[in-house]
């Protein structure tokens, strides 16, 4: 139970597991069952055996799932679990729920009784499983997924625990199932049958820390892909017995297994797996948010692993071997002659035929190119710069800049009418970016050995200067700018250990927008204004650039309005301005070296006009003669920088 996030999968509640089950259970319309032995246990439910009253002693069993009505997952009625249920119940691998009811105080589902999970598999077999068996797993598991998703669901909770063999003993018990549906949620939607649409908080988790997705960690919405790489950690973890996350406590557990799923390569993950298990991690962790993965694809990868004849494999995997076509009587009779046919739940089964027929093809082999790795377990750390198309104005960098030479820099552009539009931090030099497009009337700015300053911060408050940028170098110090002639009217700021998302939540509730934030160390500081000029706003926190979330959300109006980066975190806060600008050109950059050096902005710069650059001091002038301005197809000046994760 410690790896479920206490805000979503609560412990039983107290009432609810103590308060005392029926003797017999009789509801919706069911025979009348006496409850038998328990089966397990989970955070929501109880389940049991039940047998049927009067019936002989070969009656078939069933297992009663009891959830009392104070329990969490009913604050609503009755348990949202059920409704899943109606949509998958007798999908190909979903048990069949028969009656489903409310009796005294617990809600009850009668299902098929299943067996062991293949936690309790594994762990009753000295912690150890077979490759081959592991292997038919796979195959049968991306089965039973692709008929979920199919059905327009995501599991959300893909792990050994949830996944249970047949019952001992019966025709049953090569196969598999997969279970508590309590999780799971639409990746399509119903009525326009249209993919959900992305979205990422950074607060929300829902699911199992050792086998969530690293996009589930992050908060984002779940879709297909999500399944897939918990399966992949799943069928890793039955082949190793342990995963390279195992072992974090405290407080940050789901950011450090997090950081380490992103720093583990699918080569190190898979060192001491046969080489589909590799290519299968590889394939999923690299999967899109809406992109449909091809599960034919991911099945034929363990191919050469399995047994040829299914009748002798450890699992049953004819959900990968259902071939739904209709099929003339010639053809029948042909096959006939050459395969075993057999007929289950309308399908044709072709036995032995399908699991050939299916290419053996790489990942690599059918793309043409391989996948590009981005799980490399190698941080770089670079700047992110953010341009926004301006009117012609200048705009000045300096970087590499001593605490000693900042006034120099400050006092010398103040004269010349500029002041700092942002402000950044590398190897405890400053940057600061000074021009004239800011709007601001007068501006102060302290340089303080602690991560802001909060008496001075109060002091200029009082004054009606807000703060408008800040950075902090690793050494702790700050950097924080205070302007007059901002729009804010009322401004706060946090500063913690971690990413404060349920802090930002509270404060977009009571009307503040982000509109600044830096790091120092692994410390955040993020400041929240009103009057911001936005009417939404979201966050991309990543460990890498997270360039898919960023794409998403500038499609739907985004733009990139703040940036802050750890060595391990990259933090993107994305607004929507009230007034939308007439340009509304946007892009980022990710250079190893402060970018005036980067061959990208110098096509913005050399082109833009004349600059003088003096490489001891950092100081680099834009001087932009006004017959250039009209031949400028896009006038970029930094709106953000910081210096931090990206890419591995
Ligand atoms: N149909 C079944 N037949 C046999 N055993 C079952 C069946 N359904 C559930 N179990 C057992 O009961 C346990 C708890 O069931 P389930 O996971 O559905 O409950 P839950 O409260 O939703 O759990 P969780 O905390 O994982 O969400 C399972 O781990 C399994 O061991």
């Amino acid at each position: 139970m410690d790896e479920y996030d206490s805000g979503k999968r609560p412990e039983p509640e107290d009432e609810g597991s103590t308060a005392p089950l029926p003797e017999k259970v009789t509801v919706g319309g069911s025979p009348t069952y006496r409850i038998d032995r328990k089966l397990g246990k989970g955070g929501f439910g109880q389940v049991f055996v039940g047998r049927r009253i009067g019936a002989g002693p070969g009656a078939v069993e069933v297992a009663l799932k009891f959830e009392h009505r104070s329990s969490k997952g009913c604050n609503y009625g009755p348990p949202y679990e059920w409704q899943v249920y109606n949509a998958l119940g007798g999908s190909h691998g979903v048990p069949r729920v028969h009656f489903k009811g409310r009796q005294g105080d617990y809600y009850v589902m009668v299902m098929d009784m299943l067996g062991p999970s293949l936690w309790d598999v594994w762990n009753n077999n000295s912690q150890t499983m077979s490759i081959e068996m592991v292997a038919c797993i796979a195959i049968e598991a991306i089965s039973i997924l692709e008929k979920v998703h199919s059905r327009g669901y995501v599991h959300g909770d893909v792990k050994p625990e949830n996944f249970l063999l047949g019952p001992p003993e019966t025709p049953d018990e090569r196969k598999l199932y997969l279970v508590d549906l309590g999780l799971a949620t639409k990746w399509r939607d119903t009525s326009t049958g249209l993919h959900v649409e992305y979205d990422q908080r950074p607060d929300v988790f829902r699911g199992t820390m050792r086998y969530a997705s690293v996009h589930a960690h992050l908060g984002r919405t779940g879709s297909r892909r999500d399944d897939l790489e918990s399966l992949a950690y799943t069928l890793v973890f039955l082949l190793r017995g342990r995963l390279p996350w195992q072992g974090f406590q405290g407080e940050d557990k789901g950011f450090l297994v997090c950081k380490k799923k992103m720093a583990t390569s699918p080569e190190t993950l898979c060192c001491f797996c046969p080489q589909p298990f590799r290519q299968f991690v590889e394939y999923v962790v690299n999967l899109k948010f809406d992109e449909e993965p091809n599960y034919a694809k991911c099945i034929s990868l363990f191919d050469g692993i399995v047994d040829p004849n299914p009748y002798i494999r450890p699992i049953n995997t004819d959900g990968a071997q259902k071939v739904p076509f209709v099929i003339s009587f010639d053809m029948f009779r042909h096959l006939m002659n050459l395969h075993v046919l057999i007929y289950e739940f309308g399908y044709v089964k072709l036995i032995y035929q399908v699991g050939h027929k299916r290419g053996r093809l790489t990942m690599e082999e059918e793309d043409g190119q391989p996948n590009k790795k981005i799980r490399m377990g190698m941080p770089a750390t670079q700047w992110i710069s953010i341009y926004n198309a301006r009117r012609p104005m200048k705009q000045r960098y300096h970087y590499n800049v001593a605490d000693a030479r900042l006034s120099q820099h400050v006092d010398k552009g103040n004269e010349d009418g500029l002041f700092i539009s942002s402000v950044a931090s590398c190897s405890n030099l400053w940057a600061l970016i000074m021009d004239a497009g800011t709007g601001f009337t007068a501006q102060v700015y302290k340089l303080s050995p602690q991560f802001l300053d909060k008496e001075w911060i109060v002091e200029q408050w009082e004054k009606n200067y807000y703060i408008s940028a800040v950075a902090g170098a690793n050494n702790g110090s700050s950097l924080v700018v205070m302007s007059k002639g901002t729009q804010f009217l009322q401004q706060s700021y946090k500063v913690s250990d971690s990413f404060p998302s349920k802090w930002i939540n509270k404060k977009w509730r009571e009307g503040f927008y982000v509109t600044a934030m830096a790091t120092a160390g692994s410390r955040w500081a993020i400041v929240m204004s009103r009057g911001a000029g936005f009417s939404a706003q979201v966050i991309e926190l990543d460990f890498l650039y997270p360039s898919e979330g960023i794409h998403h959300r500038w499609d739907s109006g985004y733009r990139i309005t703040s940036t802050a980066a750890t060595r391990d975190q990259a933090a993107f806060v994305l607004s929507v301005p009230r007034r939308k600008p007439a340009d509304e050109t946007q892009e980022t950059l990710r250079t190893s070296a402060f970018p005036t050096t980067h061959v990208k902005v110098y096509s913005f710069v050399i082109i833009r006009g004349f600059y003088v650059f003096l490489p001891d001091t950092g100081f680099i002038y834009i001087y932009l003669p006004l017959f250039f301005q009209e031949k400028w197809a896009k006038n970029l000046y930094i709106a953000s920088i910081c210096y931090g994760r990206t890419v591995s």
